[in-house]
């Protein structure tokens, strides 16, 4: 039996655990670092990934059999960044076993008892799979195991219209197979809903059925196809079924309530400053109950927990400027409040401006201006932005620039300093900003006299 004892210990080497792990080492902390699994996490072998390699390979039309061997190839060539020997060359101390806490100060990892000052769980989350009728005994696939396959599914039949539904479908349907996605509610029902709806025309337009307000009562299998049926009776049959109905967090097993640290059903609970119920614990990422799950969130979390960590220092996350991506063609991206969110909560304070993608010169040139090719729309009040949302080429790309004014609180004054490149999507931001100022400068009686007076003062 080996007893360790360090400064930092960190459960779970993905985003989060591995930027706290090596923000720490090189700080100059001692470092333990434990993974039961794949180093790197969801993110780099069964996630973003993946997820993003396939997208863009079934864009350029590969074979299934080339587009997963780019998904692996992809997955090879980021892992050695995330490796345990590149975290043992940083200085950490990595143990490959399932952490356990075993007192309030303690955990066991294969057999090693680790005594550490701070602790930090970030154990991510699970694919959460619903309660169906028939469904534990049929053969089905999750994010964890969609990219051992070798040719491709036939009819894919995805349970859940979020995120991960979506791209998967999109990339499955780019890649020949027939796709049928069943949403419980709406498909993407946290987006705005006029964002969303653009997707969801994309997809159907390339071939994607897409059946919204009805869940999946019972499944089964029959003559070797998978079998669902729909609260209304309706039969879907698909020859493979993908289970992509939310996560789990993984906050089981950890031994949590020798360590006193409280949980509830969705993940571990923790205060603004990411502490949990034991003032030695910390919990980053997927983990924590009611979190926003992304990759950049559990990075920017490790960096919010390095303060108190290391130098003693109260820190605090904020949310309000943290964006997130979908990642089909088109994509939509949002920062801050939705439309209806910020309707809710401003009322008639609220004001919305918009572009049309159409109307960008880089769009047209490059043939991505077409009818439902997108736009971007901001929300406002008191001449600051407190919402954006982009759906079209680019958004995850176009969105960062949005999470910097929202981190800065920015007055749309200035914004309208920003200069764009000629002729780039990027512009698109800028038009959003003019229609604010349009009928202030344009359309005001006020202006025109002032100018009309001056004109005549001026020589
Ligand atoms: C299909 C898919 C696509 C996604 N695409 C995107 C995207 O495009 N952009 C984006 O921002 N986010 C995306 N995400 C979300 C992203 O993957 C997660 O938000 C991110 O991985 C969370 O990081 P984490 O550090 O909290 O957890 P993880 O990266 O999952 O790491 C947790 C680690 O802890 C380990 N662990 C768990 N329990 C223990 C234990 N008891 N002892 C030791 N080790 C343990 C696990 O094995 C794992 O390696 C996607 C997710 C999925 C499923
Ligand atoms: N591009 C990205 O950043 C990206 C991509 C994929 C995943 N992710 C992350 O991973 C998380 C998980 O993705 P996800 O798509 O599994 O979850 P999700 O929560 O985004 O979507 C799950 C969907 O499944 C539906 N659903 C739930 N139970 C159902 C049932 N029984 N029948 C039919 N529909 C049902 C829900 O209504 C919901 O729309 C995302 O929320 C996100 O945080 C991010």
């Amino acid at each position: 039996m080996t007893n360790i004892k360090t400064d930092v210990c960190v459960i779970g080497a993905g985003s989060g655990g591995l930027s706290v792990a090596a923000g720490a080492v090189q700080m100059g902390a001692q470092v333990v670092l434990i993974e039961k699994g794949e180093m790197g996490g969801d993110c780099l072998n069964s996630g973003c990934v993946p997820s993003k390699a396939l997208l863009h390979a079934a864009a350029k039309g590969m074979s299934y059999p080339d587009a997963m061997a780019h998904v692996q190839q992809t997955i090879a060539t980021i892992a050695p960044h995330d490796s345990q020997e590149r975290f043992e060359e940083l200085g950490c101390k990595v143990i490959r076993a399932e952490a356990r806490f075993t007192s309030p100060t303690t955990l066991d990892a294969g057999g090693v008892t680790i005594k550490a000052r701070r602790f930090v769980i970030a154990t991510g989350s699970s694919p959460r799979v619903p309660e169906i009728e028939g469904l534990a005994s049929v053969p089905y696939l999750t994010n964890e195991t969609i990219w051992g396959l070798t040719s491709c599914p036939e009819h894919l039949v995805i349970l859940g219209g979020g995120a991960i539904g979506m791209e998967m479908a999109q990339a499955h349907r780019r890649l020949g197979a027939q796709v049928t996605v069943i949403e419980a509610f709406a498909a993407l029902g946290r987006e705005d809903a006029e964002a969303a709806g653009v997707v969801k025309a994309a997809l159907q337009a390339e071939g994607v059925t897409l059946i919204e307000g009805k869940g999946a009562e019972r499944v089964s299998v029959v003559d070797g196809q998978t079998c669902v049926t729909l609260s209304d009776g309706q039969t879907v049959t698909g020859s493979h079924l993908l289970v992509a109905t939310g996560r789990r967090a993984n906050s089981e097993n950890l031994g949590l309530e020798h360590a006193e640290v409280d949980r509830t059903k969705t993940g571990i609970k923790v205060g603004d400053n990411l502490r949990t119920s034991n003032r030695r614990i910390y919990a980053i990422g997927d983990v924590i109950a009611g979190g926003m799950q992304f990759t950049h969130v559990a990075g920017y979390q490790a960096g919010v927990v390095i303060r108190p960590l290391l130098f003693g220092l109260p820190a605090k996350a904020a949310r309000h400027h943290i964006p997130h991506a979908t990642y089909t063609s088109p994509e939509l991206a949002q920062v801050g409040l939705t439309e209806a969110d910020a309707r809710e909560t401003y009322q008639d304070k609220l004001e919305v401006v918009r572009a049309e993608i159409s109307g960008n010169d880089r769009a047209i040139a490059t043939g991505r201006a077409g009818a439902g090719s997108g736009f971007i729309k901001l929300m406002v009040v008191k001449s600051r932005p407190v919402g954006v949302t982009i759906v079209g080429p680019d958004a995850g790309e176009m969105i960062a620039f949005w999470s910097l004014v929202l981190s800065l609180n920015l007055k749309m004054s200035k914004i309208a300093g920003m200069v764009a490149p000629y002729p780039t999507l990027a512009e698109l931001n800028k038009r959003a900003v003019s229609a604010y100022f349009t009928p202030r400068l344009f359309e005001s009686r006020k202006v025109k006299t002032i100018v009309k007076t001056i004109q005549r003062l001026v020589p």
